[in-house]
Order: C-alpha cells, then structure tokens, then sequence
C-alpha cells in the first residue's frame, strides 16, 4: 500500500498480443508475396495482418490467436492518452506471443492511422527499438512475461479473463490501486482463445468483468482505466 496523498502507479500488461513478423511457414504464399511487394519489403519484415494474410494463415498453429496487430494499436491509443498516462500514473507494456516486450515511454504520441503504426512496429521489430537514433520511445527485448513481471516489481498479478472468478470492474480497479506499485493488471491482446497455462500460472488473482462474456481488449483497457482515473480523482 502506498503512503496516504502518494498516488500509486499502475502497470497495465497486454500480454500474448498478436504482433509479429510473418513467420517463415507462409513466406513464399501468394497473399503474402503480393502484400510484402506491394509494400517494398520482404515478407520477413511486414507484420502479420489477419485482414491482408486470412488465406496464408489458414496454414498457421494457433492462427486464431495470431495476426491482429490493431489490437495493440487501439489499447496503446488508448492506454498512453488516459489522464492515469498523462498524470504519470501508468506503465504499460506489451507481451507478445512470441515472448518479445515492448517498453513503451509515457510521453510516446502513437500515430493515429494504421497503416502508419504498422510501419512503425515493422521498424521496432527489425531494429529493437524506435526512434533509432536519440531516446527510445520504444524498445524491444526478447523477454518471458514471467521475467517481465519480475523486473518491474510486479508480484501481485490480477489476470482479466472472462473464465475468471466473476467480479465488479470497480472492484478490480479498487484492488489494483490498493495493491500498487506491485500489482500488475494483465489483459489479453488477442482475438480469440484462451491464456497459455503458463501465463494463467502466473496469475494471483484470476477476475471475470462481464459475467462470462468476452470483450474486446481495447474496451477491457479503456472501462479499467477510466475507473482507476475517478477512483484517484483525476477525472
Ligand atoms: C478478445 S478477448 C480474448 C479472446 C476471447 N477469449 C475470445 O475467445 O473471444 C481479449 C482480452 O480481454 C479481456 N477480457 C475479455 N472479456 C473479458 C471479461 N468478460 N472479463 C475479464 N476480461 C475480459 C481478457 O484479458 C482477454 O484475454
């Protein structure tokens, strides 16, 4: 618990989020080879799109969790524009499926367009970092959601999932201020399917919002965010 008129800051964790370079199985497939060209790259270097790459990722294990970089997009815009962002109140970082972390500066302007935010992820996953020349706004490390939540402090782990046990989003809100700076909020940045059991291992408490019913990522964000603003009085 914090000292009383200290306020606590919250880390809000997109874990397993569907961001990635397209993987080598489906390089050489016709949807991806126009789109890479298209786009003066080679498919190594672009992300994988659902919405470009649906027919290659027919091919792909686990596709149903995988291609959806606007997930990211939208609950970063969200996320880094909260008056909890703004008070500098928040950390945020980004897990990926392929145990890559994002580490986002508070001060970072995302772009609003997509095709602009693709660019940019295309850049941070070939060169680990962006801007590449003076101060980060964001880098990459190849890191386990495990190591991450460990080198931020985080030993109380509130786990989104709408398997969980269920319980008022204020309720949850209230919980992680309480326990900040050492609770981290985990919500999935993925479109559909479950946590790995690795990730739910990791998980102190496991909360359903929305009595069983899955909601987008974004929306999950944004609802969390908002409360924990008005519990602190911000807005
Ligand atoms: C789009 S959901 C994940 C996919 C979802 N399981 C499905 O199959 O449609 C994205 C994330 O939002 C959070 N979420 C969605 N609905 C929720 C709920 N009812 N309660 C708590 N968290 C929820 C979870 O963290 C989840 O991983």
């Amino acid at each position: 618990m914090q000292r009383s008129g200290e306020k606590p800051r919250v880390k809000l964790v997109l874990a397993e989020a569907a961001l990635e370079t397209v993987p080598r199985e489906i390089w050489g497939h016709p949807a991806v080879y126009k789109s890479a060209r298209r786009r003066g790259k080679p498919p190594s270097s672009i992300l994988l799109d659902r919405s470009i790459h649906h027919q290659a990722m027919k091919k792909l294990p686990g596709a149903e969790k995988r291609g959806r970089p606007d997930i990211v997009h939208f609950s970063l815009l969200e996320a880094l524009s909260s008056p909890l962002n703004r008070e500098g109140l928040l950390e945020v970082y980004v897990h990926t499926l392929n145990d890559y972390v994002v580490f986002v500066d508070p001060s970072t302007r995302l772009p609003r367009n997509y095709n602009r935010f693709t660019g940019l992820m295309e850049q941070l996953l070939e060169l680990g970092r962006v801007p590449p020349k003076g101060k980060p706004l964001l880098w990459l490390k190849p890191m386990k959601l495990e190591r991450l939540l460990e080198e931020v402090g985080a030993s109380y782990v509130i786990l989104l999932s709408e398997d969980g046990e269920p319980r008022r989003l204020r309720e949850v809100a209230e919980e992680a201020l309480e326990k900040a700076p050492r609770a981290a909020v985990v919500v999935g940045a993925f479109p559909h399917g479950d946590f790995t059991e690795e990730t739910k291992r990791l998980a102190t408490r496991i909360y359903s919002i929305y009595r069983g019913k899955p909601l987008d990522t974004w929306t999950v964000v944004s609802h969390f965010l908002a409360l924990a603003a008005d519990m602190l009085n911000l807005i």
